[in-house]
């Protein structure tokens, strides 16, 4: 733990003045009447990851689906703030979804692969979007992403098999190498690990870790303490809908200062 602690400060992304992603008072409404997130703004920088932290219903995966509006999928959900994504507020009805998933990709609790070979699993979204065109270009992105997950060495002989024929932790890697294959700059986890044994949670671990330190941006809600202290650099602790406290993770940690906060990571509620 104290290894991750001493991390280095992270790439500063932020030196050029615009972060990655950011959102200004953004609240959420489930049927339209219950908010579930109270007015939270917060930012993201490019080569960080950021861990959403606090007890189950406080709103944090309802907070990270807001970063590229996927709670649109959600009937009668409303999400009111800016989502600010290099400057620009994306939370408008005129925003493009299916671009902007592009760049912001996402990640679930469960691996969930197309019923389709390794190598098609990868090649599907880039396809839609018109990317990876010759047959060259198409092997050179699949290589490419799933080496970036860390999963090249494991199945590049068997790219035809379904990618429901890998285990699970290699199959949470598969739908990472897919996600990679857009090339986001923006990659959000929700609980990515929570299916996941102790060494497949490991190497995905060191995989969200690489992904950020290639200068990609990276959130992740987890409900592990010590996942947070392993692989963020900023965390950010969520509480009955309020974001109560962000800060280095390292602070966060070990200087809490709401205490709530100090509440939880004691154990006291969970
Ligand atoms: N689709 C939905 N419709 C109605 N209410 C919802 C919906 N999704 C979440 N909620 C409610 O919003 C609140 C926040 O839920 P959310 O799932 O964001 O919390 P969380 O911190 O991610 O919890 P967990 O760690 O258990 O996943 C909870 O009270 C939850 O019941």
């Amino acid at each position: 733990m104290s290894e991750t602690l001493n991390r280095q400060a992270p790439p500063a992304a932020a030196a050029s003045g615009e972060h990655a992603l950011a959102t200004r008072d953004v609240t959420v409404r489930y049927n339209h009447v219950k908010e579930a997130l109270h007015p939270t703004s917060l930012s993201f920088d490019a080569g960080t990851v950021t861990a959403l932290i606090g007890p189950s219903g406080c709103g944090k995966s309802t907070f990270l689906r807001c970063l590229n509006l996927m709670n649109r999928e959600i009937r009668a959900c409303d999400v009111n703030g800016q989502i600010i994504y290099h400057g620009r507020n994306v939370n408008t009805r005129e925003e493009n979804l299916f671009e902007l998933r592009r760049s912001i990709g996402m990640v679930f609790q469960q691996p969930t692969p197309f019923r389709k070979s390794i190598r098609e699993n990868i090649l599907f979204a880039p396809r839609r979007h018109g990317m990876a065109g010759s047959r060259e270009q198409a092997d050179e992105l699949v290589e490419r992403s799933l080496r970036q997950a860390a999963l090249w060495d494991e199945v590049k002989d068997k790219l035809d098999r379904s990618g429901l024929s890998l285990s699970g932790g290699q199959q949470q890697r598969l739908c990472i190498a897919r996600t990679l294959a857009m090339s986001p700059d923006v990659v959000l986890f929700d609980e990515p690990c929570s299916a996941l044994d102790p060494i497949s949670t490991f190497t995905v671990e060191q995989t969200i870790r690489s992904i950020a330190d290639s200068g990609i941006c990276v959130a992740i809600v987890t409900h592990n303490m010590e996942q947070a202290t392993r692989v963020s650099d900023n965390t950010a602790f969520f509480y009955m809908g309020d974001m109560v406290e962000t800060g280095p993770t390292r602070q966060i940690f070990m200087a809490p200062k709401d205490q709530r906060l100090s509440d939880y990571l004691s154990g006291r509620f969970g």
